[in-house]
């Protein structure tokens, strides 16, 4: 771990647990019986916490996307060649990708920052070159990354985080893009949570079940790799374990994603988690900075069956299950909408106190 990133490991901010309390007592008096609007309170309730204000909003939402290619595509482990990644990048920054779409609708803020794709990129004014390898190495042979370029992806993940919140961002969402990432994110998961291969690896864009089983042994082969490197590194080289597994077994995007999430928790901006990739990277930034849990909320259960696992290990319940397996942050911005209804609710609600104030027909708040 170079000097540059020992940020990593500094703790989270804490919640402002009064505000939470201050949010929840005019939750109480709202005109509704208590509870009654679900789990859209508990929304309210967190965001007034880590936003430290009595009526939250979403309004302003910066969403980023890094993109960058894996190795360990070489492996045949994903349905698309890696020329989709850059293709893919070109797409977004056209309007024309999901996120794209999405990302006007909700009029978010969208920045796409280009981590190094294996086919080379034309310069666009809508893309943030910060390329630190035509993509990742085969992590199935050797590790993915070194431990500078994996310090840089992740200062490159806070870097856009503070960005955002630079620009007034009030929730923040990363996505990815990057053929072969549901491998590496996979491979980081595994080792992570100390689970085989077959427990995580999943389709991705779509392989068959043939697929599936070959993706598995890659991974597993890769797991099997790392584990012999880690035994062979000396226990005090001064790498936290979670960085080591990142670096060995991850791609670029995954740490920036990672690298954005530490740092929106330690500056107190809100976190919107996407589905497995991003999940892989939030349990990354929650191994890697105590505390970064709290400032995440969670989107949409992806259809890749290892997010089950990955979100149980976060203790995460996600608001909506719409069988979405895309990624680029798509899950989330689907999500936005109710955050915002959420925050409308509990800021705009009339109390009991106020509707009959208003001359309406008198309530009778809760005995
Ligand atoms: C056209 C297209 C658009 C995408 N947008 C996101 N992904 C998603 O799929 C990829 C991961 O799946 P795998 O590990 O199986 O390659 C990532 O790029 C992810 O962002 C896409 C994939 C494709 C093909
Ligand atoms: O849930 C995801 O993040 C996902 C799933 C499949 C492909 N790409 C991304």
């Amino acid at each position: 771990m170079t000097a540059s990133t020992h940020w990593v490991c500094t703790p989270a901010a804490e919640l402002d647990a009064a505000m939470g309390r201050a949010a929840a007592a005019r939750q109480a008096q709202l005109t509704k019986p208590p509870g009654a609007l679900g789990r859209l309170e508990e929304v309210a309730l967190r965001l007034a916490a880590m936003q430290g204000r009595e009526r939250p909003s979403v309004e302003r939402v910066r969403i980023c996307v890094f993109a960058a290619d894996n190795g360990v595509v070489e492996e045949g482990v994903s349905a698309f060649p890696p020329s989709v990644t850059m293709q893919m990048v070109m797409n977004m920054a056209a309007g024309g990708a999901a996120i794209s779409v999405l990302a006007l609708a909700l009029e978010a803020d969208i920045e796409l920052v280009n981590l190094g794709t294996a086919t080379p990129m034309s310069p666009h004014p809508a893309v943030r070159d910060a390329t630190i390898a035509p993509g990742s190495a085969n992590l199935a042979r050797g590790p993915a990354m070194t431990d500078a370029q994996c310090d840089q992806a992740l200062a490159q993940g806070r870097a856009a985080a503070l960005r955002a919140i630079d620009a007034g961002a009030e929730l923040f969402i990363g996505g990815e893009m990057g053929i072969g990432n549901t491998t590496a994110s996979a491979a980081v998961a595994c080792a992570l949570l100390e689970q085989p291969a077959a427990a995580l690896v999943g389709p991705g864009t779509g392989l068959d079940s043939a697929g599936v089983k070959h993706k598995q042994r890659v991974v597993a082969r890769a797991l099997e790799r790392h584990r012999r490197a880690a035994q062979a590194t000396p226990p005090d080289a001064g790498r936290p374990a979670p960085a080591a597994v990142l670096a060995s077994l991850g791609g670029f995007d995954v740490a920036a994603l990672a690298g954005a999430y530490v740092a929106c928790a330690q500056r107190r901006l809100p976190v919107l988690l996407d589905g497995f990739i991003s999940s892989v990277a939030a349990l990354v930034a929650v191994r890697l900075c105590p505390g970064a849990a709290d400032w995440m909320l969670f989107s949409h259960a992806s259809a890749e069956p290892g997010h089950a696992l990955v979100l149980q290990a976060l203790g995460g319940v996600p608001l909506l299950d719409l069988e979405m397996r895309l990624g680029e942050g798509s899950g989330a911005a689907t999500a936005v909408p109710l955050l915002r209804l959420a925050c409308r609710l509990h800021g705009d609600m009339a109390t009991f106190a106020e509707a009959g104030v208003k001359g309406q027909a008198p309530l009778s708040a809760p005995q």
